[in-house]
């Protein structure tokens, strides 16, 4: 597997910058380009069949945002449509749309979200009522709300899609179910009747995507084409149920795991390019007769910017961990046991919020440590933003997935008070619920903050059963206590976050270097400094540390940056991201940046001519008082 190679394929990266083009204009270079990129790829891959699905899922999304500023209209096929129809097709119907997804003989995508809901997937709207007299289902949007919306390359490029559908048998509703629908003719790419289609228009980023709206008139599918790995309709009309109606969601579960590494890359490479334009950057001057400094000298830049190299890295140890629990649960229920999936999806709806919120964050910090050249298009910190905030909304709202994470952690915490044993990385909710003795040590630091997590649980348990004494309902407790339910849930991602990410770098830390293994313990220990200090409030309240404990994390905290200086534009350039896949101004190698800046500026078509044609339409007789 070669980015180089792949990189330097004619056509593949944009001479004239993406933001320049019209609407229509992005999304036809992009089909070009996607399409060149597939074939490319495609023979790249063929040349590296050993190498493993995640090394290759890794590369193929580090080497789209190369190509894409803005992400692939064939996003939605790849982290999608192909995942669903593996999770939620019989081996028949894997066999035979597998064969015609994975040579790109048909484009497809995912379309759930409906114009009116995209949370409660209950309350999704479009109809899927069984016809046994023909063996068909009839696909209707009875309302305009009822009409799909958001779906990546559902507008222009996708001929097929999965439809997710409340399904009718006999006036009877049995809950929402995935159909594999073709939505245009595969000839002339023309809709197929009484399906009505179209693009959802600008948005703040993801413009490449071709997100689309989707609506069907009474809409015939053959019986086949419902997905019926888990629940399936017989001939007659029969409904035969599921093991488990969550299986149906399985693969909003693979995305949010995805993200958490996506994460961490976005977030790397946002830092690589501040950093970087840190080291080359000059300004002020703190003594006289001296040059000004680099402003990565700055300490107040330091605080802005390491914490984004240790996020990075624990988002990124994080996930492969999370990887592994996925793999693990999907082999479980291969073979029909469901009791890990409740853990692994709390622990999606916890990490997924967590890493797309300090991500979100943490990026838009990059951009605005560089300053006024951060708010160029070229510096590629904006669209990187863009990109990484729809994670925020997309495969979950986080409110919403935090919420989710609260309700197993509430049943954990009941269960457990009324004796019943707790489980894997809930298990340390039995544990002591006071921190003894504050040593400052980093094992102290992630022990006070599952401490916080414990505390915050058990008084949110408290509330809620104090609403309920009251009189509330239990949905009406539950909405009045959802702040602190979302407090106590980020509690306990914290807290798994910064364990994980210390394990994880301790299972490594004996096949590293000395000089290696000590910086890269640096950023663990300033990673979780740094969570002390954010989280100060919950630490002065739950585990009774003093002001004379603060001011210590604080000068530690102070000397870690120091410590961590020298090495700095070293971490960022061992994330090795290649310049084209920084696609950045300010973010080179070379450092060269004024230079960069200049010869983008100098593609803007304003200046491809010395007087615009305005002056003399608008601007002299204006100025002159003659219009
Ligand atoms: C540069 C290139 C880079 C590319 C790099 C790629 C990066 C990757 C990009 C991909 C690009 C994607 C682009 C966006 C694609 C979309 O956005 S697709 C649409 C995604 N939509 C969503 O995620 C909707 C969010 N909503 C939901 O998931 C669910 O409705 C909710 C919120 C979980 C609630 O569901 P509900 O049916 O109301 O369930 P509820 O009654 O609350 O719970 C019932 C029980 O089910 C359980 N449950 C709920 N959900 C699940 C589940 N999934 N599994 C197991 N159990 C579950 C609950 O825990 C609960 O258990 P109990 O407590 O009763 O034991
Ligand atoms: C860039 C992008 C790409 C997308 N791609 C796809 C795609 O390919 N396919 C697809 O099907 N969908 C897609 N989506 C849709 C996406 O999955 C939904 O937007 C997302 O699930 C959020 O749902 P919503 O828009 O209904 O938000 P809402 O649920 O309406 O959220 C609005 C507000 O209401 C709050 N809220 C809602 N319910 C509750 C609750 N129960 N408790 C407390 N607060 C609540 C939320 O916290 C939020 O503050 C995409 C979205 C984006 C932004």
């Amino acid at each position: 597997m070669d980015e180089q190679k792949v990189l330097s394929i004619k056509g593949l990266l944009d001479d004239t910058p993406e933001e320049y083009l019209s609407h229509k204009e992005k999304y036809e270079n992009s089909i070009r380009k996607s399409v060149l990129f597939y074939k490319t790829l495609h023979s790249t891959e063929d040349e590296n069949m050993s190498v493993d699905e995640k090394t290759k899922l890794n590369f193929r999304n580090i080497v789209t945002s190369a190509i894409f500023k803005d992400n692939s209209p064939f996003m939605l096929h790849n982290s999608m449509f192909i995942p669903t129809i593996m999770g939620q097709g019989t081996d028949e119907q894997r066999e035979y749309w597998m064969k015609r997804a994975k040579n790109m003989e048909i484009i497809g995508t995912y379309a759930q979200t409906e114009l009116g809901h995209g949370t409660f997937i209950r309350g999704l709207e479009t109809q899927a009522t069984y016809d046994p007299d023909t063996e068909e289902f009839v696909l209707h949007s009875p309302v305009l709300s009822s009409y799909k919306w958001w779906p990546g390359g559902l507008a222009h490029t996708a001929n097929y899609c999965i439809v997710m559908a409340r399904l009718y048998i006999k006036g009877k509703s049995h809950g929402i179910h995935p159909f594999m629908v073709q939505i245009r003719d595969e000839e002339t790419h023309m809709p197929l009747p009484g399906i009505k289609l179209g693009e959802i228009g600008a948005k703040l980023g993801f413009n490449t995507v071709n997100n689309g709206f989707l609506g069907f008139e009474n809409h015939r599918i053959s019986r086949d084409r419902m997905l019926m790995k888990n629940a399936q309709v017989l001939k007659d009309g029969t409904f035969v149920a599921g093991s488990n109606s969550k299986l149906t969601y399985g693969t909003m579960v693979y995305v949010r795991v995805l993200i958490v590494s996506n994460m961490a890359n976005m977030l790397a490479k946002a830092v690589t390019i501040a950093l970087r334009y840190s080291a080359i950057r000059r300004q002020s001057q703190p003594k006289p007769d001296e040059p000004e400094p680099q402003i990565l000298d700055y300490v107040t830049q330091q605080h802005k910017l390491f914490i984004a190299i240790a996020s990075s890295h624990a988002f990124y140890m994080n996930a492969m961990w999370l990887w592994e629990i996925y793999y693990s649960v999907s082999l479980q229920l291969a073979s029909g046991k469901l009791d890990n999936l409740p853990e692994l999806h709390a622990l999606a709806c916890c990490l997924k919020p967590l890493s797309t919120i300090d991500a979100t964050a943490m990026i838009e910090k990059c951009r605005l440590a560089c300053g006024g050249h951060g708010y160029m298009l070229s510096a590629n910190l904006a669209q990187t933003y863009g990109l990484a905030t729809a994670a925020y909304t997309y495969e979950g709202e986080n409110t919403v997935l935090l919420l989710q994470a609260a309700r197993s952690l509430v049943k954990a915490w009941v269960g457990h008070v009324k004796g019943r044993p707790l489980k894997g990385t809930m298990a340390y909710l039995a544990g002591d619920s006071t921190v003894k003795a504050w040593d400052g040590s980093i094992d102290g630091i992630i022990q006070s903050f599952k401490v916080v997590a414990i505390r915050k649980i058990s008084s949110v348990v408290k509330i809620l059963q104090d609403y309920e004494k009251s009189g509330l309902s239990p949905e009406d407790a539950w909405n009045k206590a959802s702040v602190f339910l979302t407090a106590a849930s980020e509690a306990h991602g914290r807290a798994v976050l910064l364990s994980v990410y210390k394990s994880e770098m301790d299972k490594r830390a004996a096949v590293l270097s000395p000089p290696l293994r000590k910086v890269l313990l640096q950023l663990v220990d300033l990673y979780v400094t740094y969570w002390a200090l954010e989280k100060v409030g919950d630490m002065l309240l739950y585990a009774s540390i003093t002001d004379k404990d603060v001011d210590e994390l604080q000068r530690r905290y102070i000397e870690l940056l120091a410590a961590i200086r020298p090495n700095a534009v070293g971490l960022v350039d061992a994330f090795d991201f290649r310049d084209e896949i920084l696609n950045s101004t300010l973010g080179a190698y070379d450092g060269r940046a004024y230079e960069r800046l200049m010869e983008e500026a100098m593609k803007s078509p304003l200046n491809a001519e010395p007087v615009n044609q305005t002056f003399h339409k608008y601007l002299k007789p204006f100025m002159r008082g003659k219009l």
